[in-house]
């Protein structure tokens, strides 16, 4: 189920457009002037408000005989204490958490499996016997007992977070003094958290650069080492939703396609928008690129890996 079923092209750009603009004035100065991100992330809400007043209005023409999305979920139940204005409100909120989060990791995972063969020949392995035989002449429909066997794409699913981090900060405020390592945040200041540090941290994981899914085997995620989605009762409300999709990615991207990448370097966006291609020494650090498949004797002695 989807967020709210765009049929229109256009329209689904130009939400996508306004997004954008309203995201880049999350982290920018507040000045409501002209010319200022801020003031055209505020103009760009108002837009993306206006769209979703313009779905419901459709919606409500239509006859409410299916269930397509959860705004037709919201829909369905409002009154009471559930206005227009919370449903807006909801769905603007839950556009927002889920905009680019799975789609920034479902980008870079061809990227891990082209880099690591071996990884991608244990999805295959995984995914095929899933398909079985009837792979080559039937249309499969995957169940939920067919997505609970995938423990091998489970692990790259928790590898792909660890080094993508989509969702790397979030906003608390100290309900009291808390002294964190010698040094106490006092009560009431806001405090923001950011998890890529630790899911880079060599002392946690060892080679922390390199995607590695046997690193998942036996390791304890109950504590606060591995957070791609938040943690504690704000933690993100679409983790299994996301966990699901970039399973069946997986199981579509390497039951069906091949790639190779075309470009020696990839492009990365830093800090300012500016673009630098083919630049070395601007790059972000990803993962070390094709591990030679010859020198891949890895699934036992990974397996040891913390
Ligand atoms: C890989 C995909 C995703 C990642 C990494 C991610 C990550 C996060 C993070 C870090 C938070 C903040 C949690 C906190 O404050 O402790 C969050 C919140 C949230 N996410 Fe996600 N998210 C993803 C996908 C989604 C999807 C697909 C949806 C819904 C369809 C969603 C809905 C939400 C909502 C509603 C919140 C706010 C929860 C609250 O404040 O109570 N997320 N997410």
């Amino acid at each position: 189920m989807g967020l709210s079923n765009i049929d229109d092209a256009h329209e689904a750009d130009y939400l996508f457009e306004n997004l954008q603009m309203l995201v880049e004035g999350l982290l920018c100065v507040p000045l409501n002037l002209p010319g200022m991100t801020y003031r055209r992330s505020v103009q760009a809400k108002t837009k993306v408000v206006q769209l979703l007043q313009k779905l419901i209005a459709k919606k409500l023409r239509r006859p409410a005989t299916e269930m397509n999305d959860i705004l037709d979920g919201l829909l369905a139940v409002e009154g009471g204490t559930l206005t227009r204005e919370v449903i807006i409100d909801v769905m603007l909120g839950v556009t927002f958490a889920a905009y680019e989060t799975t789609a920034r990791v479902l980008t870079l995972i061809p990227k891990f499996l082209g880099d690591n063969p071996h990884v991608m020949k244990t999805l295959q392995d995984e995914h095929f016997r899933i398909l079985g035989e009837r792979a080559c002449t039937e249309k499969i429909t995957l169940t939920w007992d067919a997505y609970k066997s995938m423990t091998f794409t489970e692990k790259v699913v928790k590898e792909a977070l660890r080094l993508v981090n989509p969702g790397d900060i979030v906003f608390r405020e100290a309900m009291e003094d808390v002294n964190v390592d010698g040094y106490v945040i006092p009560k009431g200041w806001k405090v923001m958290p950011c998890f890529s540090p630790a899911h880079t941290d060599p002392t946690i994981y060892k080679d922390p650069l390199s995607f590695i899914p046997w690193r998942w085997n036996n390791k304890d995620t109950n504590n606060f080492e591995f957070t791609p989605f938040g943690g504690g009762i704000r933690q993100c409300a679409g983790k299994e939703l996301a966990k699901l999709e970039l399973s069946l990615f997986i199981h579509h991207l390497v039951t069906r396609c091949s790639w190779e990448q075309s470009e020696e370097d990839a492009m990365f966006k830093k800090g300012l928008p500016i673009y630098f291609k083919n630049t070395r020494r601007f790059q972000r650090e990803l993962p070390p690129t094709s591990h030679r498949l010859e020198d891949q004797k890895v699934p036992s002695s990974l397996s040891t890996l913390a």
